[in-house]
């Protein structure tokens, strides 16, 4: 035991020194490069010195902590064993480029994630993949930059003890990265070939977001191009989540990516005179009110609004845009004199062939561009064969008669290019939505409920009438759709790769516009079905983008396990799922990281305020500090941060869409806002019967979002009877 335990010391001994001997060539190297950048207008000096920079800060970065795992390897068919460190970024001797610690997005890092120690294949080069046996994995733990100890193991189980630390200590303040403890299921999903499109079902919790973006980061080493990071594009929910994800990415050593809402980035696609009107009548509709009467309005408003996000919807609009655009081109010669003519299938030729990769109205340009250009051919020519007959001397007044040839020939054109039709968008889209025979089609490839189905119709013919209407964002993606084919999208939205993310809440409709932003883009799609919780504008079911939009070539990949809660909390909100689980998306299941049960805490109207109050403070003694009180609806936070102000002059701040930056700490928020983010504790306030009806799905949806969103506590405070989703 002794001789053992001298051994471990000798070689934790090593490694310190291994450790130190690491940093004085960061400290070396950071210095060189230091003196190799110089300013330069040079435009390859500028971005060696970029590369440059980019490295020294990167070193700067591993000085604190280098490495934080080394394998031990063994290459099929060699002799030899190997062993390689990995850490945050790659380090290597710059004369030999001989690598002294590998970037964990190196090919040869994929062991270290691999769950298997035999046979993982590693494409070093992708044409000729290596096959090699692990013998061991050894973790480090560094603390306050020192090296403290290191464990060995020769199977899984060690990145499962530094998974359960990692989240027992973890503090839902802001997202992180997890490069220690990738769990071969996400490894995977994050190192997923650039070139295919993803589609990833993850339960609450299954670090969809934080792979998100790790995975950006894979491919952007990748790439190792210093612009790779602008060819990317992350499509989040909201401002809030934004903020909340804003510090992962420059940790990964990705910076400047595009990060959009849905809303931004229709905004910034569509001109600014489109107006569309605020969510929250819908909000109320569906969140706030518990009468029945409301019943009819929420069913129509679901179909109107998955109506117009089908992908039926869009296959319309694309059969809609062709015929429109055949209509476009006249279908006459052009004849501007008996010399100049130009036939109507020459047009239509320049019209569908020559100018086929622009979107129409540009084609449109540049087809009476060149029909301009024809016609002043035309006039010269027509001008100087009347000059050529004027020097035989028989016409007097030369300059009239050529200004009559150019009128005449002008005339022509212009009558001819007024009948190359211009196209309103916003008028093309009303007629399609006034259409009655367009809107029952696709209706009826959505429900079979004739009477609803009419209703439907009703809504959105009466809707769409007024042309002065304000658009809802249900017709964005149709909006957008018709803006790209007719007008083009700005340069500025060409990506290589777009991440989108909590993608239940998007329409397949949108996805699909998403794909057309650029092309040859790939798309990455996570999301959480049991997580959809607009039904006025989200997916039911991943086959409509997997089959619909992607037609059956996109991957579709699943994460069952949950990372953020402890078992108790999963287990609690898993009871509200239980009788409202969509077929073929599973219950969350947990890592084994336990803690407190869930408290539901009995109280009444008159003790509510002082008992959430006398809460807040316990959680806080206990240490938390990103404390989440969630009511269901925006309406009744409002009333809830009145009563505490009136009753106890308590101040307590409220999350909500105009929130700009999220600093994380004590808040109150309605259960749509808290979607995608996490905290220390949560206070879920009374989940009555009411509220939440036992057969609403859309209830139990919303009860799943609340409790998943706490790491390490999570109460109930119970004023009215239970819901019976929870009990
Ligand atoms: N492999 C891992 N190692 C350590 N922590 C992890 C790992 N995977 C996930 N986590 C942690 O689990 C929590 C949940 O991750 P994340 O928010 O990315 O999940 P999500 O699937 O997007 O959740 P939701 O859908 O509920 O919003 C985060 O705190 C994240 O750091």
């Amino acid at each position: 035991m002794r001789c053992l335990r001298t051994k471990l010391e000798d070689e934790l001994l090593k490694e310190k020194e291994h450790v130190e001997a690491i940093r004085a060539h960061i400290l070396r190297d950071a210095e060189a490069l230091r003196g190799n950048v110089r300013p330069s207008n040079d435009y390859t000096e500028t971005v060696l010195a970029a590369i440059l920079q980019n490295q020294s800060r990167e070193l700067i970065k591993s000085h604190r902590q280098p490495h934080f795992a080394r394998i031990f390897f063994k290459e099929h068919g060699r002799a030899v064993k190997e062993d390689a460190y990995i850490g945050r970024f790659g380090i290597f001797e710059r004369e030999t480029l001989q690598p002294i610690v590998l970037d964990w997005r190196s090919p040869i890092a994929n062991l270290y994630y691999d769950d298997s120690f035999e046979n993982v294949s590693v494409e070093v080069d992708p044409k000729h993949p290596l096959t090699f046996d692990l013998e061991r994995k050894r973790q480090f733990e560094f603390r306050d930059g020192s090296l403290e100890a290191f464990y060995d193991s020769e199977n899984g189980a060690l990145i499962d003890r530094l998974l359960l630390e990692r989240l027992s200590a973890r503090s839902g303040d802001k997202l992180q990265d997890i490069v220690e403890t990738i769990q071969a299921e996400q490894n995977r999903i994050i190192r997923a070939d650039a070139r295919e499109n993803m589609v990833v079902q993850g339960v609450a919790g299954s670090g969809k977001t934080t792979i998100a973006l790790h995975r950006l980061s894979y491919l952007a080493y990748q790439k190792r191009n210093n612009a790779a990071h602008t060819q990317f594009l992350v499509i989040a929910p909201n401002r809030v989540f934004l903020d909340y994800i804003a510090n992962v990415l420059p940790d990964l050593g990705v910076e400047g990516v595009t990060q959009f809402t849905w809303e931004d980035l229709t905004h910034h696609l569509l001109p600014k005179k489109t107006k569309f009107a605020s969510e929250e009548r819908k909000r109320a509709l569906f969140f706030e009110e518990t009468d029945n009467g409301k019943c009819e309005e929420q069913r129509v408003t679901v179909l109107a609004a998955r109506l117009r996000g089908s992908m039926a919807f869009a296959k319309l609009l694309e059969r809609v845009v062709e015929k429109v655009a055949k209509q476009m081109v006249p279908d006459a010669d052009l004849v501007l004199s008996p010399r100049h003519q130009m036939t109507k299938e020459e047009i239509a030729r320049r019209f569908f062939e020559d100018y086929r990769y622009e979107p129409y109205l540009k084609r449109r340009k540049r087809l009476l561009d060149s029909l301009s250009r024809f016609a002043q051919d035309a006039i010269k020519d027509e001008i100087a064969r009347f000059d050529k007959r004027l020097t035989k001397g028989k016409y007097a007044d030369a300059l009239e008669q050529s200004a009559k040839i150019r009128a005449a020939i002008e005339e022509r054109y212009e009558r001819f290019a007024r009948t190359v039709k211009n196209i309103d968008i916003y008028a093309l889209y009303r007629k399609v939505l006034m259409s009655e025979n367009n809107v029952s089609r696709v209706l009826a490839t959505l429900s079979d409920d004739t009477e609803l189905n009419e209703q439907t119709k009703r809504y959105v013919l009466t809707r769409y009438a007024d042309s002065d209407s304000s658009w809802e964002w249900e017709d964005s993606a149709a909006l957008l759709f018709l803006t790209r084919q007719f007008h083009g999208f700005a340069s500025d939205t060409r990506f290589a790769h777009m991440i989108v993310d909590e993608a239940q809440d998007l329409s397949a409709f949108q996805i699909f516009v998403l794909t057309k932003l650029s092309p040859n883009a790939t798309l990455s799609i996570f999301g959480d079905i049991s997580q959809s919780i607009s039904p006025y504008k989200g997916l039911t079911s991943w086959d409509e983008v997997t089959r619909d939009v992607f037609l059956d070539r996109a991957s579709y990949k699943t994460l069952e396990q949950s990372y953020r809660s402890t078992v108790e909390i999963v287990t609690f909100a898993n009871r509200a799922l239980r009788h409202h689980q969509t077929p073929g998306i599973p219950l969350a299941k947990p890592v084994l990281r336990h803690g407190a049960e869930p408290e539901i805490l009995k109280t009444s109207e008159a003790q509510e305020v002082a008992l959430l109050i006398e809460l807040i403070g316990r959680v806080q003694s206990e240490g938390f500090k990103q404390i989440a009180v969630i009511e269901k609806t925006m309406a009744a936070c409002s009333a809830m941060q009145e009563r505490l102000q009136k009753e106890a002059s308590y101040a307590l701040p409220l999350l909500s869409e105009k929130t700009e930056r999220y600093e994380g700490g004590l808040h109150l928020m309605p259960i749509y806002m808290s979607k995608g983010l996490e905290f220390d504790a949560v206070i879920v306030l009374n989940p009555s019967a009411n509220a939440y009806d036992a057969n609403s799905s859309l209830h139990a949806k919303l009860l799943y979002v609340a409790c998943t969103r706490a790491l390490h506590r999570l109460y109930i405070l119970q004023k009215d009877s239970l819901t019976p989703l929870l009990k």
